[in-house]
């Protein structure tokens, strides 16, 4: 089950960004190049684990949720809705703002209107941070979140999205510390 998720993430390497300790992988920072099996196998357990038959479009972050997002996409013809870190002024566009472990930044919101049904499908959930202020917007919006889905977590910002009535589906949970990556939980071998 995500074999090749769980052996690469546990041969990422691991940099200081400031007191964050970073770890690098395909799947969250495009480097080294990422295994199209991989995203493939990513994709395909996504779909074991939530109900995309009532789905209106695959809500993605930019950069990195992109990647297994659009896979999504692609194996099931449901559209795709990225959230940009840069505005376009259009009528109805939402600013948030983000903030991570190690950056922040605003993000903005097109294409979504009352009463979408979404899944949101992004790379990593470390903070809380970029979801907690992303799940709000969508609220706000009358958005229907019906996933949240991360491909990898790491740390207890997760539990924040509780609070919000929304409980993460995490495929791979991670500790990282100074000697690397180690692997806590795999999604549904709780
Ligand atoms: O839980 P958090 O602490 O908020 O961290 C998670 C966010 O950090 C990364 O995005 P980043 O802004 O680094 O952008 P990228 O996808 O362009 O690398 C990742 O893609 C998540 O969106
Ligand atoms: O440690 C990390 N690595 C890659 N992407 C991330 N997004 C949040 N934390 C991380």
């Amino acid at each position: 089950m995500l074999e090749k998720l769980k052996t690469s993430l546990i041969n990422s390497p691991m940099i200081k960004r400031g007191e964050y300790n970073y770890f690098i992988h395909p799947i969250s920072d495009g480097v080294p190049s990422i295994d199209p099996h991989m995203v493939e196998e990513i994709a395909e357990y996504i779909l074991q684990i939530t109900d995309i038959k009532k789905v209106d479009t695959i809500l993605t972050i930019e950069a990195m949720g992109i990647p297994v997002a659009n896979a999504l996409s692609m194996k099931t013809g449901i559209p795709l809705t990225i959230v940009r870190k840069r505005p376009y002024f259009l009528e109805g566009e939402v600013e948030l703002s983000q903030r991570t472990g190690y950056s922040k930044g605003a993000l903005y919101i097109n294409g979504l209107k009352k009463g979408d049904r979404v899944i949101i499908v992004d790379d990593v959930i470390s903070t809380g941070g970029t979801l907690m202020a992303l799940v709000k917007a969508l609220k706000t919006m009358g958005v229907e979140i019906l996933d949240v889905i991360s491909v990898i977590g790491r740390g207890n910002g997760y539990l924040q999205l509780k609070e919000l009535g929304v409980e993460p589906k995490i495929l791979v949970t991670i500790d990282v510390s100074e000697k690397g990556v180690e692997i806590k939980n795999v999604f549904g071998n709780e």
